[in-house]
């Protein structure tokens, strides 16, 4: 079956949805048994799409869980209450007092503050590396190594990493292989073909798609899958079934609307790389970006996220760019239908182990589904207030 057609039946067996188009949202704490058969069973599943308790979810959650597995190809999927729990529970599954992880160094600035606070609080090293490494990380694996975590393209600068070549790497010593993949969502990445043993994402962004819930997803190979869903449990994540059903609702308009943002955000982009006032685009599908070839190779599209630097600007300048745009608002957060700008002015502060080439102000962009002319309308008159 084609991704076009998974994506609306993916979830929506009957044993879901009953006689309804989509699965009901199942709110529960207490599930209620009428005989010692059906609680034994339902023990004997531990939630195991089998309602058992709250925490272990609903014909909601069991739902989402079921299409998300059949889109990526993965053994199962457990979900988080944010992106953020979900890379914390991936992290923990894998890795105890006295390992070593590998951290890609263009990490999401809060998954270098689990590394840099949570896991080193409990006697885990990390070491960043360089996003443009391939299978030279095997100089940087130590006898404790454990896992090795990559965010393909980096969500602020958008390297786009060597899956396949880091992943060899990583089998041949037995070390996990986790990626955060909110940027390709199973859309446009196929994480597990390429060699990914635990898979995350924020679900919050491309996958709810429309700025109104949080959700974290993670999810694993048939090897890791086990300790996951244990890890998961004991650390007592689970998620709401209104976000588990709003998650779902999104998967059924995923394809159409990344394929809009990703036609907005090439106009956008190809416009900016146009402007004597833009320094550089950072677009994993615009040549000249790092690791744009991998990206030719390893996904089928792009999205509506990426950034570009300007020649020059401080603060006041950076301030008088943004402040009165029509259509881009501030905000942290992205994948949702509107359009979003936010300023990092201090890139090279986020970086432990690469060089980060550029002096002035990086503005990364999320391109929504307005018409793309208008927002070009909205930049160019960005780039005049700052004169
Ligand atoms: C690649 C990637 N991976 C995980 C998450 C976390 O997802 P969550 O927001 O659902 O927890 C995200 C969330 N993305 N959010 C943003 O980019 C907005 N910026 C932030 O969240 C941010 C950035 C720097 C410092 C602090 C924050 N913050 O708002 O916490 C992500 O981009």
């Amino acid at each position: 079956m084609r991704k076009a057609t998974q994506l609306i039946h993916a979830g929506r067996g009957k044993e879901w949805t009953g006689s309804a188009v989509n699965p009901p949202v199942v709110r529960a704490s207490t599930i209620v048994f009428d005989t010692m058969d059906e609680l034994k069973h339902a023990t004997a599943k531990r939630g195991d799409r089998v309602p058992y308790y709250g925490r272990r979810g609903t014909a909601t959650h069991f739902a989402l869980q079921e299409a998300i597995c059949e889109l990526e190809g993965s053994a199962g999927c457990a979900l988080y209450p944010c992106g953020a729990a979900a890379i914390n529970a991936a992290l923990l599954t894998v890795l105890k007092q006295g390992d070593h992880l590998l951290m890609v160094d263009t990490a999401y600035e809060p998954t270098r503050a689990i590394c840099d606070k949570l896991l080193a609080g409990l006697g885990i090293e990390t070491t960043y590396y360089d996003p443009l490494l391939g299978a030279a990380i095997a100089d940087l694996i130590r006898p404790n190594t454990k896992a090795i975590f990559l965010e393909s393209p980096g969500s602020l600068t958008m390297e786009v990493q060597d899956i396949p070549a880091i992943a060899a790497v990583a089998k041949a010593q037995g070390i996990c292989l986790l990626l955060d993949n909110t940027w390709g969502t199973p859309l446009l990445l196929d994480a597990y073909a390429l060699g990914i043993d635990i898979c995350i994402q924020s679900a919050t962004k491309y996958i709810v798609g429309h700025s109104d819930a949080m959700l974290g997803i993670a999810t694993a190979n048939s090897q890791y899958w086990p300790q996951l869903r244990e890890q998961s449990y004991l650390m007592g994540y689970c998620a709401s079934a209104d976000d588990a059903y709003l998650a779902s609702r999104g998967l059924r308009t995923l394809k159409i609307r990344l394929e809009q943002h990703q036609a907005n955000a090439l106009k956008v982009a190809n416009w900016l790389a146009h402007q004597d006032w833009v320094e550089t685009v950072r677009h994993p599908a615009l040549p000249g970006n790092p690791g744009h070839d991998i990206f030719k190779r390893d996904f089928t599209g792009s999205n509506g996220l990426f950034s570009f630097v300007l020649k020059q600007g401080d603060a006041k300048a950076v301030q008088a760019f943004i402040e009165g745009m029509a259509h881009f608002k501030m905000g942290f957060s992205w994948g949702g239908f509107e359009s979003l700008i936010i300023p990092n002015l201090s890139i090279q502060k986020l970086r432990t182990a690469s060089h980060w080439p550029y002096a002035g102000p990086l503005l990364r962009l999320h391109i929504g589904l307005e018409d793309p002319d208008d927002l070009i309308a909205d930049l160019a008159a960005a780039y005049q207030r700052m004169q």
